[in-house]
């Protein structure tokens, strides 16, 4: 349904999309993972044909989406920012709009239903809370019935409860038979989301498969997690039973990835004792996207 090839965009001197490659099929969420600045939103935009490529292709049911981004945009629903809704239309009256801008509208009444906004159809836009703005830039993405819907960054700002309730309106899209592309640099809510998830960095796509494929390449499934004040036991820490790997961030905070948690914890515990570490803050926990970017990149997701 989605087919993109080596796609290519500079900005000056840096390409910002470096030779990016992908599908998606139908029905399927698919999810650009990254940090901020990673190529998300260019990678995203160009094939909704709103940004040219510099080299690459992009078929969309077959279309070839660069040289005919007009016939794309029939096909397709992105949503908006929030901020790029009028403020002085109400719920309803927005969604009419945008209907009017097609042959065909899906009923005010199903919309407002399916995004929970019956309540506020006559409220004006701008005294929606963020998470009601959000609910209602997805339903404009959809007013016409598109079968793929993008989505940049759909819960960026919202707070948790907001944020539970769009993934619900996502997963009910999907159950709908809608295909989803969304970017996002929520790790939680492409694992959550997402049928496969493409990892991007630096404008490249640095690991793609489903959020548990990923982590299973990891080799570990567990982490233990740690603050030391000094790294001297680094060698020792890579001999324990499991260990796989031993990470150290930015922040000192020290992880070990195992496949063995017991028996790393049993050796890390008489390392302790014999070499005078202090396991500040020691926890353990199950690996995560997190830790698949980590493990790539040696930074994390969030600090990157
Ligand atoms: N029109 C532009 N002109 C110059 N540089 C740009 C332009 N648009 C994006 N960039 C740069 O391209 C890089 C990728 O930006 P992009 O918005 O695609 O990233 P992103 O992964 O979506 O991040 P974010 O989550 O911040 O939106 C950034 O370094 C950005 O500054």
């Amino acid at each position: 349904m989605i087919r993109v090839n080596h796609l290519v965009k500079r900005y000056g001197e840096t390409r910002v999309v470096d030779d990016v490659g992908f599908e998606v099929a139908e029905g399927e969420v698919f999810g650009l993972l990254g940090p901020n600045g990673a190529g998300k939103t260019t990678t995203m935009e160009m094939i909704e044909g709103l940004r040219r490529p510099d080299s690459g292709e992009i078929r969309l049911f077959g279309v070839d989406a660069v040289r005919h981004p007009a016939k794309v945009k029939e096909l397709i629903g992105v949503q908006l920012q929030s901020t790029a809704l009028f403020d002085h239309l109400t719920t309803e009256e927005s969604i009419l709009l945008y209907g009017s801008f097609y042959q065909e509208m899906r009923p005010v009444e199903e919309l407002l239903a399916a995004f929970n906004l019956q309540e506020k159809r006559k409220t004006l836009v701008k005294h929606l809370s963020g998470g009601q703005r959000q609910r209602l830039a997805i339903a404009l993405a959809v007013v016409h019935g598109p079968r793929v819907i993008f989505l940049d960054e759909p819960t960026t700002g919202l707070d948790p409860k907001a944020r539970r309730d769009l993934w619900e309106i996502i997963q009910r899209l999907k159950e709908e038979g809608k295909t989803l592309f969304l970017s996002t640099h929520y790790m939680e809510e492409a694992e959550y989301l997402c049928d496969r998830v493409a990892i991007m960095n630096a404008g490249q796509v640095i690991a793609l498969d489903t959020p548990t494929g990923l982590i299973r390449k990891l080799g570990s499934d567990s982490i233990v997690e740690f603050a030391a004040e000094r790294n001297a036991a680094d060698a020792q820490l890579r001999q324990l039973e499991g260990v796989k790997e031993v990470k150290q961030s930015e922040e000192g905070v020290i992880l070990l990835l195992t496949d063995d948690l017991r028996g790393t914890l049993s050796g890390l515990i008489s390392l302790a004792d014999q070499a005078g570490l202090a396991l500040n803050g020691l926890r353990t926990r199950t690996a995560t996207l997190e830790d698949v970017f980590l493990e790539r990149t040696g930074k994390r997701l969030t600090d990157a």
